[in-house]
């Protein structure tokens, strides 16, 4: 139905009368309730009406009428006046945003309402403007019984320029206008967001609060009450109880201020809030108090870690000197060894020794610098790296943080180099200025206590390991492993499946066998896990009999019988002893990038061909070389190893030479396959073999001399667990045996120290064709007496 167009309608009783002839057709969006009693409602003019006849006075009114067409504007109209009514109309339109931008409208509102302007026909942001420029009411009716769009914009076009000298007053109105169209141009309903609508009505409230001169324009952002200004109002006291330093403060102030003035539907408000929550939860000044009591700290270590005494007097040093002279300028401890030998859990005893908060960040395939020093704001999704993601996690700024697995970072990728990133980080001198790309402010790192971990030293890049002390943690041997479980891994594994330790009693030779048989590793861990396996049995084998009421029933021994019952047969077992030695197959020892020993069994044949070496076992070039060096060697000095009848005859001439490494599918690399190389060369052509027993490690020269290697202790500890009992060593190695390699195992192995592949080939070439040790003599290489 026509609604009147003139709501306060005095006269009530002849209603027709004092109504206008002119209307508007209206569409209803929305009913509000508005308070007590009160309705608010959303209306869309659809079209202007005439009333012809007043049909009916009540119970409400009816009239015929006759409805106007609203007329389009036509661009390739000939009326040269209505084009130039149109023209002079965009341009004052124009005029209307600029003045808005000498406002200093928020710049969403702005672009709304450029949007508008640039979608709208003229008619209707005629319609727009008219209904909210200052107009008298006549002008209005006048306007709106003006069915011709040219007389229309002539009038638009005189009122908008006499309300343009004064455009401070229609600061509130361009608010409106923005809230027209947005109902015109959206289906209200459902489609205003709470906060956006929120944000209207407070635009509102403070338009007739300034109206009512209750409060003037500077205040109207921050009218107490409302959610979000309460919200605001507590983000600014967390910027300020940060107590960052004074230039950070300042950019954190003025993005806040900032971020006032932005819409809080648009994109920008919330990546500006999320920065904000960033800056001012990041510990500026938080810090925790040291406790720094050395001999808290001894009993500490040793109450987490078994053994490990070398690592635990370094960490104490490292300790003690923060305590005297106070601050932490001391380079980076990195812990290295293979995986499961505690060094995470290490990191975590030295943070609750100093009373410090600890947090991780795992690097494991870090590729991307920006993972550790963040992204630019500017990208979508952008956030801090992984260390000021620590810091704020950690929530002061002394905490311990433990870089895990720095030797897994992927080195300069396409996306930049993390471990680049990581140098500022880790330097004592810069990183009190450390500035990550998200927070874009230098934030103070030098209080933190970094600490790192890594599998093996090769893959750090030099210049990182230079701003690093690196301690070995290598890995156990079954005794030792023996008193992790007894001391800390039993006890830990009882407790965390609800059982009472004497619950579960393991003798230690049963403990042993768990270790031995069904575990094959530097570390603990798979220990802990096959530890974990028979607790559990053992958790059901009690509650089963606590059901049945037969708890007295229960046995809390295990035994070996009872491993082979949960656990299954046993994994492993000293293969390598019960193996027949033959000859051209010789066991070398490996160490792998992931810090772990093994035994490497090398196996040689020949053919008949032209003297080829073919190679096969997932091979890189180093080992490869070795094979090239040690076919040389053997060539060289076939006729001195008694090989060749004559100086002149090729070993090789009529043969190929394959040398297969088993495991094939496990990538081998490295030098210190050499002497066990040459060995099995000579083996094979001499059928003299090597006894199983024996294990040997070594780099070859051309000239037969053999060099050190590394890893020694890895190595030893896995020919142990494989029932090696001969170990062949470059005579160089000699001190790594004696420093690193306890004790009980030095006096189960034999160790042979070797000078030159001469030398090795005298303590492993025992065996002949016939099963019976000889003792050859074997003549030295004639290079031999140049060196
Ligand atoms: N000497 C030890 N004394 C007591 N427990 C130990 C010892 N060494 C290792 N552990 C235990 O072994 C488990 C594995 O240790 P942790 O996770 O620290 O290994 P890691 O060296 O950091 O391994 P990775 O290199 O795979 O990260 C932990 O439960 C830890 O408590």
């Amino acid at each position: 139905m026509p609604m009147p167009p003139q709501s306060g309608s005095t006269d009530r009783s002849t209603p027709s009368d004092s109504l206008f002839q002119f209307g508007c057709l209206a569409k209803v969006l929305r009913v509000e309730r508005v308070g007590f009693g009160g309705y608010a409602i959303f209306a869309e003019g659809v079209s202007r009406f005439r009333v012809q006849a007043m049909l009916q006075d009540k119970p409400h009114l009816l009239a015929k009428v006759e409805h106007f067409v609203e007329q389009v504007e036509d661009v390739n109209s000939r009326d040269g006046d209505l084009l130039t009514q149109i023209t002079a109309f965009r341009e004052l339109s124009k005029s209307f945003i600029s003045k808005m931008r000498d406002l200093q409208l928020p710049d969403p509102l702005i672009a709304q309402l450029s949007k508008l302007m640039d979608n709208s026909k003229s008619g209707v942001l005629a319609n727009i403007l008219v209904s909210v420029i200052e107009t008298t009411y006549e002008e209005k009716l006048e306007y709106l019984s003006t069915t011709t769009l040219k007389a229309r914009l002539i009038m638009a076009n005189e009122w908008m320029t006499r309300q343009l000298h004064d455009m401070n007053d229609w600061l509130m109105k361009c608010l409106k206008v923005l809230k027209i169209s947005q109902q015109i141009h959206s289906n209200i309903e459902g489609k205003l967001s709470k906060k956006q609508r929120e944000y209207y009505l407070r635009q509102q409230l403070n338009a007739i609060k300034t109206e009512l001169g209750e409060k003037d324009e500077q205040t109207q952002g921050g009218s107490a009450g409302s959610a979000e200004d309460e919200e605001m109002s507590e983000l600014k006291r967390r910027i300020i109880a940060a107590r960052m330093p004074k230039e950070a403060e300042a950019v954190a102030m003025r993005e806040f201020k900032r971020l006032k003035k932005l819409h809080p539907s648009s994109a920008e408000w919330s990546v500006s809030r999320t920065y904000l929550d960033v800056v001012a939860d990041l510990p500026w000044s938080k810090h925790t108090q040291d406790v720094l009591d050395i001999s808290k700290a001894r009993s500490q270590l040793d109450g987490d870690h078994f053994g490990l005494d070398n690592v635990k007097r370094r960490v104490l040093e490292y300790l003690s000197v923060i305590k005297v002279k106070g601050d932490l300028k001391a380079p980076i401890i990195c812990f290295v060894g293979p995986p499961g030998v505690g060094k995470t859990s290490l990191g975590k005893s030295i943070a609750s020794a100093m009373h410090r908060e600890f947090h991780r960040i795992s690097l494991g395939g870090v590729r991307d610098e920006a993972d550790i020093r963040g992204h630019r704001r500017t990208y979508v999704g952008a956030l801090p790296g992984l260390i000021m993601h620590g810091m704020r996690k950690a929530s002061v700024n002394n905490p311990v943080i433990l870089l895990d697995e720095i030797d897994k970072t992927v080195q300069s990728s396409y996306y930049g180099d993390p471990s680049a990133a990581l140098l500022e980080v880790l330097d004592p001198e810069q990183n009190n200025t450390f500035t990550d790309h998200y927070v874009n402010m230098p934030f103070d790192l030098s209080k933190v206590l970094f600490i790192a971990t890594a599998n093996s030293v090769d893959t750090i890049p030099a210049p990182l390991l230079d701003r690093m002390e690196v301690i070995q943690i290598p890995g156990y041997t079954f005794e030792e492993k023996l008193h992790i479980a007894r001391q800390h891994l039993l006890p830990k594994q009882i407790k965390a499946h609800g059982l009472e330790v004497d619950q579960v009693q393991i003798s230690d030779e049963t403990l042993l066998k768990l270790a031995e048989n069904y575990t094959r590793e530097s570390g603990v861990r798979n220990f802990e896990r096959k530890i974990a396996s028979v607790v559990r049995a053992k958790c059901v084998e009690w509650a089963e009999f606590k059901e049945s009421g037969n708890i007295d029933n229960y046995n809390q021994h295990v035994t070996e019988k009872d491993l082979e019952t949960i656990l299954g047969l046993q994994t492993y077992e000293k293969e390598i002893a019960q193996n027949d030695a033959e000859a051209g197959v010789v066991t070398g020892l490996a160490y792998s990038g992931s810090g772990n020993g093994d035994i490497l069994m090398i196996e040689a044949t020949y053919m008949p061909g032209d003297g080829k070496l073919q190679l096969t076992g997932s091979l890189g070039d180093v080992i490869r070389e070795s094979a090239q060096i040690a076919l040389t060697w053997v060539k060289a000095q076939a006729y001195e190893l008694k090989l060749t009848r004559s100086p002149n005859v090729n070993l090789v001439e009529h043969r190929d030479v394959h040398i297969h490494f088993p495991a094939g599918a496990v990538a081998k690399d490295g030098p210190s396959a050499g002497i066990a190389l040459a060995t099995s060369i000579v083996s094979l052509f001499s059928g003299k073999r090597v006894p199983t027993t024996t294990a040997m490690t070594g780099e070859i020269s051309l000239r037969g001399r053999v060099l050190p290697v590394g890893g020694i202790k890895e190595k030893v500890l896995a020919a142990h667990r494989a029932g090696i009992k001969t170990i062949i060593l470059p005579a160089r190695n000699r001190k790594d045996v004696t420093g690193d390699v306890p004790e009980t195992i030095r006096n189960s192995i034999e160790f042979v120290y070797v000078q030159t592949i001469s030398d090795v080939l005298q303590a492993a070439l025992i065996i002949d064709e016939r099963g019976m040790e000889v003792s050859s003599h074997w003549i030295p290489s004639r290079l031999e007496s140049h060196l």
